[in-house]
């Protein structure tokens, strides 16, 4: 050590006192040859600490400190590396080996009575042996591989491999379920056992019938259906996981595959059955192939009621739709989104259970996204304020003709059949604030029907082909939902005339609508009416404004209208309007709209409330405000003016009297 300091550049005056004696006491011992090799290998970790700890505090210059690191640890290194137990530490894999070695695997427990020789001394195997060789001679086909499954699967004690193989086909019979399985299984394995059906004296004569030539023309024969494959399976399962005597542990293991080998057995049983069928039988599976699922798409497609992609109906509607594990898998299953739904769908769409699990209800909706579905059943409107008949305010003719059409096809189906079968379609239209949106809510209200108040903007998409989607959806929910009314407010978003130069997507909704409205896939008993309403009837494309039959001009109200929108506002409020100031009111109003008489109403009701002084607006009652005067009238009169120019009801009366279908 001390050859090798002086070696350094170490300045020994700056190392202090206790610590050179701690490295002389470690060095001495590293030389002394007494210690072991875990005390060497400390030693010599100290010291490359020592040397650190001596450069970071500037007692050792670099190139010294370099040096001594550089060769302690060579030595600490080789102590490390060395296998030699006396001078070095590389024995870890020992501890670790004893480790291993002192646990117990599980699989210590399994054992097996049979031995590569004792199954050849076997003298059932020896025939086989004899069976395979001759077999091969005349075919080709060793026939060994399937005995040898079966030897472990039929025996439940140990050493019992013999009498299986002697036996007769009774007691074959009697061996435990994987044998059974494979003597009753029909086609390709059913091949296979058919020798123990009809009773064949040996199990070399059973397999000597065996078509198959090793596992994979085995796996080959075993069609139609699992069956087959179930029953080898059940021949190959048992043999690796399970002891031979434990038939318990068996049977819980085919139970998790989902099958008892019994169960193979009788489904093989069907052989007059379809592949499809069989399969069912035989593990429920879902699977169809390409060819199966085409033409059960081509059926569906002749009859919507055909059972769909997926299980049968009823299984349909049973079917949960749950996170994880429980999920429906295979090829057939639809997507499910891993997010719980949080709000309860209704109606056809689908329905949600107290566990949150909607379930597909209707099977015409099956091919649609639930997202559209939910989407659309969103639309349906069953809520709002009520609106009654007489809360319209004149258009006589408009709401006897919207009652003859939607109210009473919908209560009295069996008498509007025929030629008095209601029309697809009704168009609203008019200048603004005459009340059409007003209708499109008596019409909820009254008519009993499913309404769905539709906006354009619900039934586009940015996603290109969604919006289709969305318009077949709509119908088809209607459909579930019959008798339904599909309002469409602002109609001529929709269904304004097609042009060249307009987005493809917008033409494609417009198609989709004209073809679900009045298409080969409308059914005449279909009873479901589509109300438009529209200001700009004109824009309106010609193929929708034909489909939209019945086409209803609904105009400013007249004096009688304006007098009963003043008078039913005014009853809520308190006034002291004379009835010739009443009639002076509806006079001046000439030329208003529903939504201007509401609005001439709304400014003369603030009339008293501005002529409360500023200071005691703050401490008024109610009670204290005067009653509304036929000068707040007069005022409001100035401050508003109808809303519908003059030159634009010239345009609503030509379109009127071209098209419309009022008097
Ligand atoms: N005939 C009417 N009877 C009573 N109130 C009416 C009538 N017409 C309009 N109103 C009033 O005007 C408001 C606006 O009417 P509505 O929304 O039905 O007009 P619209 O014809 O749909 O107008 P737009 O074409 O601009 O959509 C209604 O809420 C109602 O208060
Ligand atoms: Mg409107």
């Amino acid at each position: 050590m001390a050859e090798l300091i002086a070696n350094t550049s170490w300045s020994s005056p700056g190392m202090s006192g206790p610590h050179l004696d701690e490295w002389q006491r470690r060095s001495f011992d590293i030389s002394s040859g007494t210690c072991t090799p875990e005390q060497k290998a400390d030693a010599f970790r100290a010291h490359l600490l020592s040397i650190q700890y001596a450069w970071a505090s500037s007692q050792l210059s670099r190139a010294g400190a370099d040096s001594l690191l550089g060769t302690f640890s060579e030595r600490y290194a080789g102590v490390l590396d060395s296998d030699d137990p006396h001078a070095g530490l590389n024995n870890y894999a020992e501890s670790a080996l004893h480790l291993a070695r002192s646990q117990r695997n599980h699989s210590d427990k399994w054992e097996s009575s049979l031995t590569a020789g004792s199954v050849l001394e076997l003298a059932c195997v020896q025939r086989m042996i004899r069976a395979g060789t001759e077999g091969r001679g005349g075919g080709g086909c060793s026939r060994v591989e399937p005995a040898d499954v079966n030897i472990c699967v039929g025996q439940e004690g140990r050493g019992s491999i013999a009498p299986l193989f002697k036996s007769s086909g009774a007691d074959v019979s009697r061996t435990t379920e994987g044998s059974n399985a494979a003597g009753r299984a029909p086609g390709g394995a059913a091949e296979r056992g058919r020798g123990f059906e009809e009773g064949t004296t040996s199990g070399a004569d059973a397999f000597g019938r065996l078509p198959a030539c090793g596992p994979s023309s085995l796996f080959g024969q075993a069609a139609p259906g699992n069956s087959g494959l179930a029953a080898v399976a059940a021949h190959n399962q048992p043999s690796a996981p399970f002891p031979p005597s434990n038939a318990g542990k068996r049977k819980s293991f085919y139970n998790q595959t989902g099958e008892t080998p019994g169960d193979a057995g009788a489904a093989g049983t069907h052989r007059g059955r379809s592949g499809s069928e069989t399969r069912a039988a035989a593990g429920g599976s879902n699977f169809r192939s390409a060819r199966e699922q085409f033409i059960v798409e081509q059926q569906q497609k002749k009859n919507s009621h055909q059972p769909q992609r997926g299980p049968a109906p009823g299984l349909a509607a049973a079917m949960k739709r749950s996170l994880g594990a429980n999920r429906p898998r295979g090829a057939a299953s639809k997507f499910v989104s891993p997010l719980p739904r949080s709000e309860e769908e209704e109606g056809g769409g689908a329905s949600l259970n107290g566990n949150q699990e909607p379930a597909v209800v209707d099977e015409r909706l099956k091919n649609f996204e639930p997202k559209i579905i939910e989407l659309i059943m969103s639309e349906i409107m069953d809520h709002g304020p009520p609106v009654a008949w007489d809360d319209i305010a004149g258009l006589e003719y408009a709401k006897a003709t919207i009652k003859e059409i939607v109210v009473w096809p919908m209560l009295r189906p069996d008498i509007f059949t025929g030629l008095r079968g209601p029309p697809k379609g009704i168009l609203l239209f008019g200048p603004p604030g005459t009340g059409k949106t007003l209708i499109g809510k008596c019409i909820a209200c009254q008519s009993g029907a499913t309404f769905f108040s539709i906006s354009a903007s619900s039934l586009t998409s940015k996603w290109v082909g969604d919006g289709e989607k969305m318009v077949r959806a709509l119908f088809a929910i209607a459909r579930c939902h019959q008798p339904a009314v599909i309002f469409i407010d602002e109609i001529d978003s929709l269904l304004s005339q097609r042009t060249d130069g307009e987005h493809d997507s917008s033409r494609r909704i417009k198609t989709e609508f004209l073809v679900q409205l009045d298409g080969a896939s409308t059914a005449a008993e279909d009873r479901i009416l589509v109300v438009g309403a529209t200001n700009r009837p004109h824009e309106i494309d010609e193929a929708a404004r034909r489909r939209l039959s019945k086409r209803l001009y609904i105009p400013l109200p007249e004096a009688a209208a304006r007098r009963q929108i003043i008078a039913s506002l005014m009853a809520r409020e308190r006034n002291e309007l004379a009835a010739e100031e009443l009639e002076g009111v509806v006079a001046a109003a000439e030329g208003f709209s529903g939504a201007d008489m509401t609005q001439l109403c709304r400014e003369a009701a603030l009339g008293p409330i501005r002529s409360i002084q500023l200071g005691d607006i703050a401490t008024i009652s109610p009670d204290q405000v005067r009653p509304i005067l036929y000068r707040d009238f007069q005022d409001a009169l100035r401050a508003v003016r109808p809303s519908v120019a003059p030159k634009d009801l010239e345009l609503y009366e030509d379109w009127n009297r071209t098209f419309g279908c009022g008097r």
